[in-house]
């Protein structure tokens, strides 16, 4: 069968209030490089991708196209968009962004997360070709409790069965877009009800069956969400120089 075409979203819209800083966390320095820079690299030298859709703030869409994709010579990117308030509305015009949807593949990843590389960029082309939809993830190391609303312990649930959620989230692209498209229509009825969206496969759990693989990703695939995960990710850094 003939490989299918490979669209990455970078996600780098934030505002990153958990961070604290006053330039956005994917703009950070780490290494002599922006944060963002590590994601955008991982995509451009993958060979299953095609072309990247990079998502960043309305007002910040001319610097990442001159000062990073131009910079940098990132070649694949085809597209700087202005992303949304949340993560999904970001995702959701990158999607917009992307076009032609028949026989496609779509990776979101998160730009705040700079150690994805090839190895799990292939591992998720090879599920999502075969059944449409994977994430990237890892079995949790602590017992993971459920709590109730008055902070006492509701559940303890089988910990083998336990992931830690990361990205590339990947899905054919058909799949993916009918999937957004419904929850940004249901967006005022799902909010109404308390839902909170915050990654790719929750949007299909929520309006259809399809079932969603876990791959695995690597304990290393940190998100950079609040200060301390700074230093994490310059020791990480170290380790791979
Ligand atoms: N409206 C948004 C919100 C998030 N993101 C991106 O989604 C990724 C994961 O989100 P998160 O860690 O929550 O980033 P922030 O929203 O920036 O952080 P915070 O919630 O602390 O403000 C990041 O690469 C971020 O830039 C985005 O593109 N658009
Ligand atoms: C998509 C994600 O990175 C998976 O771990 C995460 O859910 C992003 O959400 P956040 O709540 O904004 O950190």
């Amino acid at each position: 069968m003939d490989k299918k075409k490979c669209t990455a979203i970078i996600l780098a819209a934030g505002q990153g209030k958990r961070m604290g800083t006053k330039v956005q966390k994917q703009f950070l320095n780490l290494g002599g490089k922006p944060v963002l820079w590590y994601a955008l690299y991982a995509f451009e030298n993958s060979p299953v991708i095609n072309d990247i859709i990079l998502v960043t703030g309305a007002d910040l869409v001319e610097y990442c196209q001159s000062e990073i994709v131009e910079k940098y010579g990132f070649c694949k990117v085809r597209s700087v968009t202005a992303g949304g308030a949340e993560r999904y509305h970001s995702v959701w015009k990158g999607l917009c962004a992307m076009g032609d949807k028949e026989n496609r593949i779509v990776f979101i990843h998160d730009g705040a997360r700079p150690f994805v590389d090839e190895a799990m960029i292939g591992r998720a082309y090879e599920e999502a070709s075969a059944s449409g939809a994977c994430v990237i993830g890892m079995p949790v190391k602590d017992t993971i409790k459920i709590a109730d609303e008055n902070g006492y312990i509701a559940s303890t649930p089988k910990r083998s069965l336990v992931w830690q959620i990361q990205t590339p989230q990947v899905f054919d692209a058909e799949l993916i877009v009918s999937a957004y498209r419904e929850v940004i229509e249901r967006e005022q009825e799902l909010l109404s009800q308390g839902v909170q969206i915050t990654d790719d496969a929750m949007v299909v759990e929520y309006v259809c069956e399809h079932p969603v693989k876990l791959v695995q990703g690597s304990y290393e695939n940190m998100k950079l969400t609040t200060p301390d995960d700074l230093e994490v990710a310059e020791a990480f850094l170290q380790k791979r120089l």
